[in-house]
């Protein structure tokens, strides 16, 4: 099995999209409004960033969890104890970022936004009956000016060969927000777990947009909509030396709205942060 690639302007795209992502969790635009050329600016811009140690000025905030995190303290995925091999910076508006490389991230922070509302519209309408009543509010009425949504600027550098045993540039997770937006990274190594267990690669053509849901849309749809694992393996042969930049939007509802009977997008959150130990 493979993942289809929908065509964003073809006239059953909502529909089609709706279905890959019941299916896998997973759904693959091409001919989207994502400019291609800002996303390929924003990598170029910020690989050089990553190698220069102006990155450890903006060493995070554990209060805030905007900024730089370096490669030492990085993410160890729920259920895993060796560390993924990348360092990342989060970007929120309202948060710190290098005055230089300001107006492309947050250009684009506002472009993807608008997307994943529409994209949030699309799965609105095509949810059966008994899975849109279960939500609270509209979806893209959930991130509306949300102040929680994340955007990482992921950097997974060359490969050294001095990695830790069995440590991947990002091992097999589950995102905890509602959907996530990602446009193709610049290197293939993307990966979705599939029902039956087996891992296929995600179509990562350069110009895709990758969109995958995250726990909150499986909870809030009782489960209709499956948050599917996914992980980023690592490169072989010629491709070691190569970095790997990706810039996943992480969409998070506003804090107050409810998702289940069980969790607001709060709540829900801050569970999920005790439970990796970063809180
Ligand atoms: O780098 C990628 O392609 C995916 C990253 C990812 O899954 C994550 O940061 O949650
Ligand atoms: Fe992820």
């Amino acid at each position: 099995m493979t993942l289809e690639t929908i065509d964003y302007r073809a006239t059953d795209a909502a529909e089609k999209f709706v279905a890959s992502l019941r299916e896998t969790g997973f759904g693959v635009l091409t001919n989207h409004p994502i400019d291609q050329k800002l996303v390929e600016t924003i990598y170029q811009e910020w690989h050089a960033f990553f190698n220069t140690e102006e990155k450890r000025a903006f060493l995070f905030k554990p209060e805030t969890q905007d900024g730089f995190f370096p490669a030492e303290i990085s993410e160890t995925a729920k259920g895993h104890s060796v560390k993924d091999i990348k360092e990342y910076f989060h970007v929120y508006p309202w948060g710190r970022i290098p005055e230089s490389l300001k107006d492309n991230i947050l250009k684009y922070y506002n472009n993807a936004n608008s997307l994943a509302s529409e994209l949030l519209q699309w799965v609105e309408e095509h949810s059966p009956a008994e899975v849109k009543q279960k939500f609270s509010i509209e979806l893209p009425k959930m991130i509306q000016d949300s102040q929680r949504t994340l955007l990482r600027v992921l950097h997974y550098p060359p490969m050294s060969g001095d990695e830790e045993l069995g440590a991947i540039r990002a091992a097999a997770h589950e995102d905890i927000n509602l959907l996530t937006v990602l446009p193709a990274a610049n290197e293939p190594g993307l990966q979705v777990q599939l029902q039956d267990g087996n891992w296929i690669d995600v179509p990562s053509d350069f110009g895709n947009l990758i969109i995958n849901i995250g726990d909150m849309l499986q909870e809030a749809s009782g489960g209709y909509f499956p948050s599917t694992s996914h992980r980023v393996i690592n490169p072989k042969g010629m491709d070691k030396t190569k970095s790997r930049l990706s810039l996943p939007l992480f969409l998070h509802p506003n804090p107050e709205v409810k998702l289940s009977d069980k969790y607001t997008a709060d709540s829900y959150l801050m569970e999920r942060l005790r439970e990796l130990g970063v809180i």
